[in-house]
């Protein structure tokens, strides 16, 4: 088909196509079409990787909330629709994308961010998770993860009644026992707020796509179509062995590894590799490796370019793992995980795009759904290390495939080819079964479990979504549970256990048939936090702890570590039961909404000799060593917690991800989520009338700007941060309201010609001259700054305002 006929859609589109490239419909995008996409259809496509569902969700998108050609179409088939007036202008009602992860919001927003030159708004909403988000009610296309979705529609944002589309991209993610509940719940409720919502869901290619389809009362476009060819195979010995019965000789030269041999292969053929890997860790040492193999494929203008990239690298923050990166990228190589800076993530992005990089190596965030085709894909770890299970466990077809289904850049490349490396004759044969020739499994509700119930029963509840027991099993028949098992009574026993335990906790109530939330538990639910979380927060303030350290005590503390008596002092009054900054990290830290971070060997003797020194400041009771798996946990939060201190406490970020094992990007995540969990722990102490309220306060603000609290003010000044601030307080300036006196002795010292150096700033600023005061500085005035007056010259601003705060 080709775009100039397509129906229903505003009419500046096909003109917008033609110039992207864009003359003809892929099949399945033709299929989606004929399917009534753009008349308000719903739809479920189910189709490759990087196949072209993009383009389905924006002519869904687009016919859905502008009038246009197409307007009297969709008249035809739906009376209720007003008429056409205009031409391709917004017809009113918003359009939502819904991405699994946040990293793809930023790049679905800017997507769709070219159709703002014909007046149509885009807003991404990621974050916060308390507000309703009322600014987005004047845009026309939203993109927001399910999380931040599902919170808007506990805290009730009224636009959310007038959506004309959803879409939900990698909606074969309901499948995720943690994630997939909230997407499927929030589907459910979007789809019974707005009963005329057209609902497109697009899904990698699964078994079982029709299930998907008969859930969502949706059409289905299911195709194994692929814009360019993919050859999946398994290399052993010397020999590529594909899927159509060929073999290629694929030598491996001594002392070589298999993944080498075949980077090695590819950049003869002038082609790039993407390597997928099961680590973190494994990631960045296979790009170490094989930039050595890289580096000797590289032009010298292609090196230029190169340590232009690597320089830009080195500026989005100081830390190891981007000295790492830099130094990998210089040579033509890559690593990308959820661990590294935003920042970083495009730069490698970009630079691989443009085939300056030669490889990447990635764990599996790279496959959900990031736009980097490549000549080649090597799956080099199919396994992965999974604790529940106990050991390593292989990865799932799915998941295999959608990182083979990278392979291949349409128009650069005759077709793509997806690589598993087999360390022996049987497992060359294994592999072809497992992966090459299997089907991918069906996607399966994870919605039963009680985790899951235990939040979306209290919001379901909380924002009125059925006010009694029957009215809830009755919602939850919207459900892909409901439309997958005919077991109801597995559920029922589930909704009934989690109603007592919310009931017990008094965030619900009961009387006679009707249930209702308590002040309690809307707080709770609008603060988005996990029942059991809030839970935790509210015992262990209630029950206290952190008796205030002794002096003594306190002096033998690493510099930085905040005691109960010390918050009283800051306070500034007699307030010695106020918790620690320790104790409330820690509290937030063991509640399931903060992700663990491992024990390593060694760390459990650490951490249980911090335990018993702290003892006091620690809020609720600390399980015995003989409760196991409790004290483990608690352990583990008491990692995290010391994390966090030490954020707070104006240690290098250098120094804790040595410290503690991870990477800048965890540490932005823990610091999210502690800040996040901090805010809500002070709304829950209000609600209950508690003490603690200012404390809490206190160590949230400390941990937002990551430093100790006679800096919060000064750090808290736009684009001061962390070490700034604390250079600024050590040279004498404590406050905003000295920095501003000093930017103005600054600009008029510079008027009289006196402050060349960044010495002077810090030096006028201590010498000011009281004469000098309300004189407006001219705005043509401009002074020089160098490194040293302290901007961020280690790339520390650059971090604080870049890094992506979680993938979430
Ligand atoms: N009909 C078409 N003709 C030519 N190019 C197209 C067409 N449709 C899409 N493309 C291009 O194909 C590429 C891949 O498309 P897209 O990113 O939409 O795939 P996808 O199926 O959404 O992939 P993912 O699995 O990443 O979600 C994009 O560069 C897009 O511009």
């Amino acid at each position: 088909m080709d775009v100039a006929d397509l129906p229903g859609v505003p009419s500046w589109l096909p003109e917008h196509l033609q110039s992207a490239g864009i003359e003809a419909l892929y099949p399945p995008q033709a299929e989606a079409v004929e399917a009534g996409v753009t008349r308000g259809e719903n739809l479920v496509a189910s189709i490759p990787t990087a196949s072209g569902k993009t383009l389905i969700a924006q002519l869904a998108m687009l016919s859905a909330i502008t009038d246009a050609a197409g307007a009297s179409e969709r008249e035809r088939s739906d009376p209720e629709t007003p008429p056409a007036d205009g031409d391709g202008t917004a017809l009113g009602g918003t359009a939502l994308y819904i991405v699994p992860l946040r990293a793809l919001a930023s790049e679905k927003q800017a997507e769709f961010e070219e159709f703002e030159q014909y007046g149509l708004d885009v807003g991404v909403s990621t974050g916060n998770y308390e507000s309703d988000g009322g600014w987005l009610a004047d845009k026309d296309i939203v993109v927001a993860t399910s999380e931040k979705v599902d919170s808007l529609v506990r805290n009730d944002a009224p636009w959310l009644d007038d959506l004309a589309c959803v879409v939900s991209d990698e909606v074969h993610l309901v499948d995720d026992a943690e994630r997939g509940p909230t997407l499927e719940v929030t589907l459910a409720k979007l789809r019974r707020i707005n009963p005329d919502m057209q609902t497109v869901a697009l899904s990698a290619t699964i078994g079982n796509a029709d299930v998907l389809a008969e859930w969502l009362d949706a059409e289905l476009v299911d195709s194994d179509w692929r814009p360019i060819s993919l050859k999946k195979g398994v290399h052993f010995g010397q020999a590529l062995h594909l899927e159509d019965g060929s073999q290629s000789e694929l030598p491996v030269r001594n002392s070589e590894k298999q993944t080498a041999a075949i980077v090695r292969d590819t950049l003869d053929d002038d082609g790039s590799t993407l390597v997928f890997v099961n680590s973190r860790r494994n990631a960045e040492a296979a790009a170490g490796r094989l930039a050595s193999v890289t580096r000797e494929a590289l032009t010298p203008a292609e090196r230029e370019q190169l340590a232009d990239v690597a320089a830009e690298i080195r500026d989005v923050s100081d830390t190891e793992t981007s000295d790492d990166l830099a130094d990998a990228v210089a040579d033509g190589a890559a690593f990308h995980h959820a661990g590294i800076a935003s920042g970083h993530r495009e730069l490698v992005e970009d630079a691989f795009r443009d085939r300056l990089l030669k490889v990447v190596s990635a764990t599996p965030t790279l496959a959900a759904g990031v736009n980097t085709p490549s000549r080649r894909v090597v799956v080099r770890d199919w396994r992965r290390y999974d604790g529940t299970a106990g050991g390593m466990q292989p990865l799932s077809v799915l998941e295999v495939h959608q990182m083979m289904g990278r392979a291949g850049r349409p128009g650069l490349d005759p077709y793509g080819e997806a690589i598993i490396p087999a360390a022996s004759h049987d497992e060359l044969d294994e592999l072809f079964d497992r992966y090459v020739w299997a089907d991918p499994e069906p996607v399966q509700s994870k919605l039963a479990a009680e985790p899951a119930l235990r939040t979306h029963l209290l919001a379901t509840v909380a924002s009125g979504f059925a006010r009694s027991r029957d009215g809830l099993l009755e919602f939850l028949e919207r459900t892909l549970y409901a439309t997958q098992t005919d077991e109801s009574g597995r559920l029922a026993r589930v909704v009934d256990e989690v109603l007592g335990y919310l009931q017990r906790n008094d965030f619900l109530e009961r009387d006679g048939e009707e249930l209702s939330a308590t002040s309690l538990g809307h707080t709770v639910s609008r603060l988005y936090l996990d029942p059991m979380s809030a839970a935790e927060i509210i015992d262990g303030l209630r029950s206290g702890g952190g008796s205030a350290a002794n002096g003594d005590d306190a002096s033998e503390e690493p510099a930085g570590f905040t005691t109960a008596s010390d918050l009283a002092d800051e306070a500034g009054g007699d307030e010695a039961k106020d918790p620690t900054a320790m104790g409330l990290y820690h509290l937030v830290a063991r509640t399931p909404d903060m992700y663990e971070l491992y024990l390593r060997s060694g760390d459990e003797e650490e951490y249980s000799q911090i335990a018993f020194e702290r003892e006091a400041e620690f809020l609720g009771r600390m399980p015995s060593e003989f409760e196991d798996d409790r004290f483990e946990d608690w352990l583990a939060a008491l990692k995290t917690a010391r994390l966090l201190e030490d954020w707070a406490s104006e240690v290098d970020e250098d120094e804790i991800t040595d410290r503690y094992g991870v990477g800048p990007g965890d540490i932005r995540g823990k610091v999210e989520s502690a800040q996040w969990l901090l805010g809500a722990a002070e709304s829950l102490a209000s609600e209950l009338g508690l003490d603690a309220a200012p404390a809490i306060r206190r160590a949230r603000t400390r941990v937002e700007h990551g430093v100790r609290e006679e800096l919060v003010d000064l750090a808290g000044v736009r684009g001061v941060g962390r070490k700034r601030a604390r250079r600024l307080f050590d040279a004498g300036i404590e406050s905003r309201a000295d920095l501003r006196d000093a930017e103005k002795s600054v600009v008029l010292a510079a008027l009289r010609g006196r402050a060349k150096t960044a010495e002077n700033v810090l030096e006028n600023a201590g010498h000011r001259d009281p004469s000098m005061d309300g004189i407006e500085p001219s705005e043509e005035v401009s002074y020089e700054r160098s490194d040293s007056d302290g901007r961020a010259s280690d790339g520390e601003e650059a971090t604080d305002d870049q890094t992506s705060l979680g993938d979430f």
